[in-house]
């Protein structure tokens, strides 16, 4: 103790810098002969010391077309690597090496590489690690909730009742259109980006719920008026609450130990407060709907079939003594009732997914009759071409243009052998435009996908939208039916134009790309269309 006193005191200046300069080089040293000696090495980035690829803190990165790039560089083999803080990061770019984590589920790989996310990150922070499916991080957890959330959101697929609501609420937001058109003028020009946000939040809370958020009504009467009442300031908060979450959703990559760092600690705080706001007001209906169901439970001439039909009142009374349609062939330990907090994670899932010539020929033929008829469920089918257009958009610009999965155990992906806890992701966009399996990847064909034979003879995982196996989209049914007949509502009574051809696409991407504004001009094509 005494020589080590003495030693201390004896030190001068010039040693602490000596030491702190050895210390530093000896940390670049291991630093960089780990990574030149790591398994498998792959093209990627030089990731600079603690902390890696630096392009991924950079607030409002876009991040999609920085993968887009990485992709042209280093993606020749269909693989390649980045460096998050020390942990390597895979990134798959052909569709021949998504086999294992994108093939429908089967006895040996229904439970293998099937979490999105590392261990050591912050889900638990935003109180997703536990919750819903999409980020749910645990086996038992996720399945109890995916088997739930899939039996309710069938019925809202098969229901005539869901292709009404969208017509509805169509017919809705263009007569607003129109309201908004000024004097003397016959087309209105809208920011489709910021109105498709709305009519995706009220679909998906008349699905979920029952109840609209009546978020484009309130819209129209903000940009008619300039006046924000309470209702409108809060139902345009839980808009802008979803789309916080994802702007900077890829935080649930960052590995728990930076939270203190100030480049990333604000960036965290802001998405704790936005979902927990968000939360908030989704356990509040929760309770709101426990009761009501507990209130027409207890009438002496109760019959189950009188409670409504939406997924929330299906997940309140699902495995009770309510519940009209009981699930069949599932294993008992899922035949339990939901907590709150449970159905919070599920109906947070579904407002944050669910918040977006030929065709026109296909619609003549298809609305021959009478071009103002409500679409049916009947003509979705009839529309193909509508479908290869949502489709080939897809396939160019991809909603979610990654999708990962976490290596739980040692497995050969790509014709390499890996250890487990490596987190792989499948770059979607890279796969989808890979001129390997599309010819002329940047044109934009739809009859790619309406050409049946082409479609056919195509690598199956040449194309995805909903991604694949036991994790794929829950909602994929649904969404493609809203998508249809918006679009097909759409071209049928407008012609639509572009305002401004030469500007920038302005899209915000973090795993999800989201269109932020879009000005274009909506023409009436019938003089009765109001
Ligand atoms: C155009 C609209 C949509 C697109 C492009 C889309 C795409 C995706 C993708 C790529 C995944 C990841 C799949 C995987 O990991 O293999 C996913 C997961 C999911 N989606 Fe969608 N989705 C859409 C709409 C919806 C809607 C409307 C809902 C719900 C109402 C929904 C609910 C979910 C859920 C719950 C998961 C997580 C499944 C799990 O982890 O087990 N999605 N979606």
């Amino acid at each position: 103790m005494n020589a080590l006193y003495k030693f201390l005191n004896n030190l001068e200046v010039i040693d602490i810098v000596n030491v702190f300069s050895l210390t530093i080089c000896f940390y670049l040293f291991r630093f960089y002969y780990k990574h030149f000696t790591r398994a498998n090495p792959l093209p990627g980035p030089l990731p600079i010391p603690l902390i890696g690829t630096f392009e991924i803190f950079r607030a409002h990165i876009d991040i999609d077309a920085w993968f887009y790039k990485l992709t042209k560089q280093y993606g020749q083999n269909g693989i390649f690597e980045l460096n998050l803080i020390g942990n390597r990061q895979i990134v798959i770019t052909r569709a021949e090496h998504v086999n294992k984590f994108m093939s429908p589920p089967s006895e040996e790989n229904h439970r293998k590489h099937l979490m999105r996310t590392a261990n050591n990150g912050l889900l638990d922070v935003f109180d997703l690690e536990f919750k819903g499916v999409g980020l749910n991080h645990n086996y038992n957890f996720w399945r109890f909730n995916r088997q739930i959330f899939s039996h309710a959101i069938k019925t809202a697929c098969l229901s005539d009742e869901t292709v009404k609501i969208v017509n509805k609420l169509f017919e809705e937001m263009t007569n607003h259109w129109m309201d908004l058109r000024k004097p003397n003028e016959n087309s209105a020009i809208v920011d489709s980006a910021a109105w498709m946000r709305r009519f995706t939040n009220d679909f998906i809370s008349v699905i979920t719920t029952g109840n609209r958020t009546f978020a484009i009504k309130n819209y129209h009467h903000k940009l008619k008026t300039n006046e924000v009442t309470e209702e409108i300031m809060e139902s345009e908060e839980f808009v802008e609450c979803i789309s916080t979450f994802f702007d900077d959703n890829q935080m649930i990559f960052i590995p728990k130990l930076l939270r203190p760092f100030p480049l990333i600690s604000g960036r965290v705080n802001k998405m704790v407060n936005t979902l927990d706001y968000v939360y908030k007001r989704l356990v509040e209906r929760i309770r709101k709907r426990r009761k009501e169901v507990e209130k027409l439970a207890n009438t002496s001439n109760f019959d189950p079939s009188q409670l409504k039909n939406d997924l929330l009142t299906s997940m309140v009374v699902a495995n009770t003594p309510y519940e009209t349609t009981p699930q069949k062939n599932v294993d008992p330990s899922l035949l339990r009732p939901m907590t709150d907090d449970e159905i919070r994670g599920i109906m947070f899932d579904a407002f944050a997914a669910g918040t977006d010539t030929k065709l026109l020929e296909e619609i003549e033929t298809v609305f021959r009759d009478d071009p103002n008829r409500p679409l049916t469920m009947e003509d979705l089918n009839k529309l193909r071409y509508c479908e290869a257009i949502i489709k080939e958009t897809s396939r160019i610009r991809p909603t979610v243009s990654m999708v990962s999965r976490f290596l739980d155990q040692t497995d050969e992906i790509a014709g390499y052998k890996w250890p487990s806890d490596l987190l792989f992701i499948m770059y979607v966009r890279g796969i989808n435009n890979n001129p390997l399996y599309w010819k002329d990847p940047d044109t934009f064909n739809p009859d790619r996908f309406y050409d049946l034979s082409s479609v056919e003879n195509q690598h199956k995982f040449a194309f995805s939208m909903f991604g694949g196996g036991v994790r794929t989209c829950l909602g994929r049914n649904l969404a493609m039916m809203e998508m249809k007949i918006l679009l097909a509502s759409l071209y049928r009574k407008f012609d639509v134009e572009l305002v401004d051809m030469k500007a920038p696409l302005d899209v915000r991407t973090s795993t999800v790309t989201i269109c932020k504004h879009l000005d274009v001009r909506i023409i009436p094509k019938y003089q009765n269309t109001q």
